[in-house]
C-alpha cells in the first residue's frame, strides 16, 4: 500500500510512502530541460519542464514512481488493483502508455489547471513496458504549487479526475469512497471529548489523546487514508522550512508500514521503502528510508537542468546513530 499526502503550511510539500514487499532499485533521478522524452505513440518531446522523483533508470529511461516538476506540480502513481483499466489505442487521443504518464504530463503542464487541459486529450493505452515489465494498476494523485490536487482514475467505465478537497490518497477503493469514509469519523478530534454518550452516566477522561481513539490503525488503505488525512489537517503550521519538512515526515511516518505487520505470503511483508516529499515552491526533494529516517536532501536547482542527460543519485540507506558518549 501507500501514501500520497500534498501538505502546505507555507510552501507546499508534495510525496508519498511507497509500501512494497520488494524493493526495485530505485534512485533519485532529475530528467533535465533537454533530455529527449520518447513516447510509444506520440512524438518525442525534445525540450519540457525538468522533473526530480525516484524512478527506476531502465537503461536511460527514468519509469517515474511519483515526481514533480521545476514549475511546482507533482505527480504520485498509487497501487489501484482491481480497479484500474487501461485501454486499447484511440484515434484522435493522445495515446500515452500509464509509465509515460508522469513525463507526459509534468514535461508539460505548469499547474493543475495546464493539466486538466492535457487530461482532456489523453487516453491511457495498456502497452507494456516490456514483456517482463507489465503495466501496473495505478491512480494517481496531482498536485500543484496552490496546493491544489486531484485524482486521475481509469475505471473499467473511463476515466475520471476529481478535485481533490484533503490532498491525500491511498490505494483501493475508488477516491469517491475513500472520501465518502471520512464521514464515519467526524467525532475523531485532537481534543479531550465532551461525554455525549450519556448525561446519567459519569465518565472520566482517564487518559489524554482520549479524542483520537476511533482513528483506524491498520496498515490497510481505508485506516491509512483516514489517519493521514487527520495527521494532516492537525498538524502545526510554521514559517520555517526545517520544522515545516520535519512535520511533513511526521505525518507521513505516522502511516509508515513497519516490516512484519502487513504479510503478503509466507514471511514476505510489505513495508515503507521509502517516505519522500519535494518542496514544489523551491525544487528542493527530501526523502527518509525504511532503515535510515534522517532526511537526505537533493536541490534540482543545484544541477545543470539545461542538460540532455539523467542525473541520478543513489538513496543513501545506511542507518545513522548520533553516539553520545
Ligand atoms: C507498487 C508501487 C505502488 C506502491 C503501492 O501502492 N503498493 C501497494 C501494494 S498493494 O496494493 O498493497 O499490493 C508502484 C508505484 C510506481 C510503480 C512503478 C512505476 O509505475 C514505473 C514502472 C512501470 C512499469 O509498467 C512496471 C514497473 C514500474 C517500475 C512500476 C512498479 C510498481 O508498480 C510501482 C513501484
Amino acid at each position: 500500500m501507500c501514501t500520497s499526502i500534498i501538505f502546505s503550511p507555507k510552501d507546499h510539500y508534495f510525496g508519498r510512502n511507497l509500501d512494497l514487499d520488494i524493493t526495485f532499485g530505485q534512485q533519485v533521478v532529475i530528467t533535465p530541460r533537454n533530455y529527449p522524452f520518447k513516447f510509444r505513440k506520440m512524438p518525442s518531446i525534445g525540450h519540457h519542464y525538468a522533473i526530480i522523483g525516484i524512478a527506476l533508470d531502465n537503461n536511460n529511461y527514468p519509469l517515474y514512481f511519483d515526481a514533480a516538476n521545476e514549475m511546482g506540480l507533482g505527480m504520485a502513481g498509487l497501487n489501484y488493483p482491481g480497479n484500474a483499466t487501461y485501454y486499447k489505442e484511440k484515434e484522435g487521443k493522445d495515446n500515452i502508455a500509464s509509465f509515460e504518464f508522469i513525463p507526459w504530463l509534468l514535461g508539460q503542464a505548469a499547474n493543475i489547471k495546464e493539466a486538466k487541459k492535457i487530461l482532456s486529450t489523453i487516453n491511457i493505452t495498456d502497452i507494456n513496458f516490456s514483456e517482463k515489465m507489465i503495466a501496473s494498476p495505478l491512480h494517481w494523485l496531482i498536485a500543484d504549487k496552490t496546493g491544489k490536487s486531484i485524482v486521475v482514475e481509469t475505471d473499467k467505465d473511463g476515466m475520471h479526475i476529481y478535485d481533490n478537497p484533503i490532498g491525500c490518497l491511498t490505494n483501493n477503493p475508488q477516491f469517491p469512497k475513500q472520501l465518502f469514509n471520512l464521514n464515519n469519523y467526524a467525532d475523531v478530534s485532537a481534543a479531550t471529548p465532551k461525554n455525549n454518550f450519556s448525561s446519567q452516566i459519569e465518565l472520566s477522561d482517564y487518559s489524554r489523546g482520549l479524542g483520537s481513539r476511533n482513528l483506524p490503525g491498520g496498515m490497510d488503505s481505508e485506516s491509512r487514508f483516514v489517519r493521514a488525512t487527520f495527521n494532516k489537517f492537525n498538524a502545526p503550521i510554521s514559517d520555517n522550512e526545517v520544522e515545516n519538512v520535519d512535520t511533513y515526515f511526521h505525518i507521513l511516518h505516522s502511516v509508515e508500514q513497519q516490516k512484519g505487520l502487513d504479510q503478503t505470503a509466507p514471511d514476505t511483508f510489505e513495508y515503507t521503502i521509502y517516505s519522500d516529499g519535494t518542496n514544489l515552491d523551491k525544487g528542493i526533494f527530501y526523502y527518509t528510508t525504511y532503515t535510515d529516517k534522517q532526511i537526505k536532501v537533493v536541490d534540482m536547482h543545484k544541477e545543470n537542468l539545461d542538460a540532455d542527460d539523467l542525473i541520478v543519485f543513489d538513496m543513501i540507506n545506511k542507518p545513522t546513530f548520533k553516539y553520545q558518549n
